[in-house]
């Protein structure tokens, strides 16, 4: 463990989970204890918990709690409740593959084991919520390495330890260069409309020491454009097999604009966010959140009365515009196709859930 190691969102304690209420950082660090299945899915839909891994995570404690209910209920035939939970909880936010991908091997575990499955599960999410951290801190190193020349760096949204296990994706990467004083600035995005940046990434970097610059969204291309940046780091919710990066929406404004003015666009995602069973990012199902986020700020309605608004709380970038893909397993540059498929073995296509994207 690194100093820069210490908010853990998602946490098991004796018989139930704890999760970091995100939807009140900085103002308030709120613990929410939940004891079964639907309030975990219903946690991860409004965001109490957020972030590719951690919802992954949450969900893969949310199974435990499946596996309980659905034993207790019936316990010579418990399985289809516990897949019809195993459902809710899949289908709590669409764009994180992360989210399926940590139920599909809850559900295989299921399979493999004769012990108690509410045993066999914890045992499972315990084993999700160390790899995502292990990753994380590989992920700092291969990243920060990638940084040759001191300079500034860009980040969108939050990929800190709020939105995984620990220590980050695409922030894990700002720690560990920054420990390596191989960042003079880190600047972030405030990340309209749930303001994850201003907020969150801002609140990590400061507990951290690290200084940062916030910036309105609109305003990052004539950052760049001042030579201020050097690299843009961002995290995802989606890789698809050719390379597409599916992040929180932006983060493709972000990418044209680094190609443009020559900045590094680097993406930074653990293994459990690559989905090989995804030909490119317009398979990507992209979440549509309550226009109302919109039109106001933080909860205060703002837009004039009568204003619709559109919502799309994700985007694509293509491939080409990624120049350095980072996972646990890695550095790709520039992703394609044929990378990625070398990369990744073609069986983790296979381990999708059932029921699609
Ligand atoms: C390590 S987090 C990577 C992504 O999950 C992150 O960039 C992001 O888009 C989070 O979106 P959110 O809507 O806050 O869940």
């Amino acid at each position: 463990m690194t100093r820069f190691d210490t908010i853990r969102p998602v946490v098991w304690q004796d018989d139930h989970l704890q999760l970091l209420d995100q939807r009140l950082l900085p103002g308030e660090t709120r613990w929410l204890a939940f004891h079964d299945s639907a309030a975990v899915a219903g946690a991860i839909r409004d965001m109490v918990v957020r972030g590719a891994p951690a919802i992954g995570i949450a969900a893969a404690y949310g199974a435990v709690f499946a596996a309980r209910e659905a034993v207790a209920a019936a316990p010579a035939d418990w399985l289809p409740r516990f897949e019809q939970a195993l459902a809710v909880l899949g289908d709590a936010r669409p764009t994180a593959v992360n989210l399926r991908w940590a139920l599909a091997r809850q559900r295989r575990q299921v399979d493999a084991s004769t012990d108690d499955p509410a045993t066999v599960l914890l045992r499972e999410a315990r084993a999700i919520l160390d790899e995502d951290l292990a990753a994380n801190h590989r992920m700092g190193e291969l990243g920060a390495g990638l940084m040759t020349e001191p300079g500034g760096v860009l980040t969108h949204c939050n990929t800190g330890s709020l939105a995984t296990a620990g220590y980050g994706t695409a922030l894990g990467v700002i720690r560990s260069a920054w420990a390596q004083q191989r960042i003079t600035r880190v600047y972030a995005d405030e990340t309209r409309p749930w303001l994850q940046g201003a907020r969150l990434t801002a609140w990590e970097l400061l507990q951290d020491g690290i200084p940062v610059t916030l910036l309105a969204d609109a305003a990052a291309p004539a950052l760049m454009r001042s030579g201020a940046v050097r690299w843009v780091v961002v995290g995802a919710d989606r890789v698809t097999a050719n390379g597409d990066v599916a992040n929180k929406i932006g983060t493709y404004a972000l990418a044209l604009a680094a190609r443009h003015h020559g900045v590094g666009f680097m993406v930074v995602a653990p293994t459990s966010t690559v989905d090989m069973a995804l030909p490119n990012g317009d398979a990507i199902a992209i979440e549509t959140r309550d226009p109302a986020e919109v039109l106001g700020v933080h909860g205060t309605p703002v837009a004039a009365a009568g204003a619709d608004a559109w919502n799309p709380v994700f985007d694509v970038t293509p491939a080409p515009l990624v120049d350095a893909l980072v996972t646990e397993a890695g550095v790709i540059h520039r992703p394609d196709t044929e990378s990625m498929r070398a990369a990744f073995p073609v069986e983790r296509a296979a381990q999708a859930m059932p029921g699609g994207a």
